[in-house]
């Protein structure tokens, strides 16, 4: 690089292009890279799942939303966390999107023994960086925030908590924050169902 203009064209410039990205990354375990070992407890979360919700806070109206949670892998030891809701009316007409999270659920490894305890970082859209503690039951998740970071313009949220299950093959959660002044309180529960994967 050169010193005095960062933007000059570098000497490997001329270097032939790049493929693209060349490794596997699913959400579906018939195919793809082989799951890292320590996920073997969070393989029934892997896939693309679908449903609907109800949400509130003190400080708000009621409502009913939709959404999409894709869960991935790619061979790796950590899980892909991406999700998209949006609210619906009476009919369950969509009528504007709502929240969006992207994150990584992390399994934690004491030695090469898997423990029961994962970490997971979620970002939202809207400021707020949430890092948890999680501790699995069988296929059920309690998730703890144990930092949260804001935006200078993000509203201001404290704490989190959520809860994790697999019920008859379909993805539950209940969602509780702390936020503008208001203690841990419900925001969001719904459950999803396995359209992939
Ligand atoms: C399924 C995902 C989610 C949906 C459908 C959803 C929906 C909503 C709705 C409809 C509101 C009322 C204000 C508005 O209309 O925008 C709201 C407020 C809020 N949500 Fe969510 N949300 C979701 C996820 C989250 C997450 C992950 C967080 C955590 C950071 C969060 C934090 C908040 C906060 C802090 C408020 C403001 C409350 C207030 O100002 O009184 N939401 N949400």
């Amino acid at each position: 690089m050169s010193d005095d203009n960062p933007l000059a064209p570098p000497p490997w410039l001329n270097a032939p292009p790049v493929d693209p990205y060349p490794y596997e990354e699913s959400h579906d375990l018939r195919v793809g890279p082989k799951l890292h070992p320590s996920l073997d407890g969070l393989l029934p979360y892997i896939g693309v799942w679908r449903g609907r919700g109800r949400g509130g806070f003190p400080t708000i109206e009621d409502f009913d939303f939709a959404q999409e949670i894709r869960i991935s892998h790619d061979g790796r030891p950590f899980l892909s966390y991406e999700s998209r809701a949006w609210i619906l009316d009476e009919q369950s007409r969509p009528v504007r999107p709502a929240g969006r999270e992207v994150g990584w659920w992390r399994p934690v490894l004491d030695g090469d023994r898997v423990t029961d305890e994962l970490e997971a970082l979620l970002t939202v859209p809207t400021g707020v960086m949430e890092l948890h503690i999680g501790r699995r039951k069988g296929t059920q998740i309690e998730f703890v925030t144990d930092a949260v970071v804001r935006t200078a313009t993000a509203k201001e949220v404290t704490a989190g908590h959520r809860l994790f299950g697999i019920v008859e093959g379909a993805l539950l959660y209940a969602q509780d924050m702390a936020a503008v002044g208001q203690p841990l309180s419900p925001h969001l529960s719904a459950r999803l169902i396995r359209v992939a994967g």
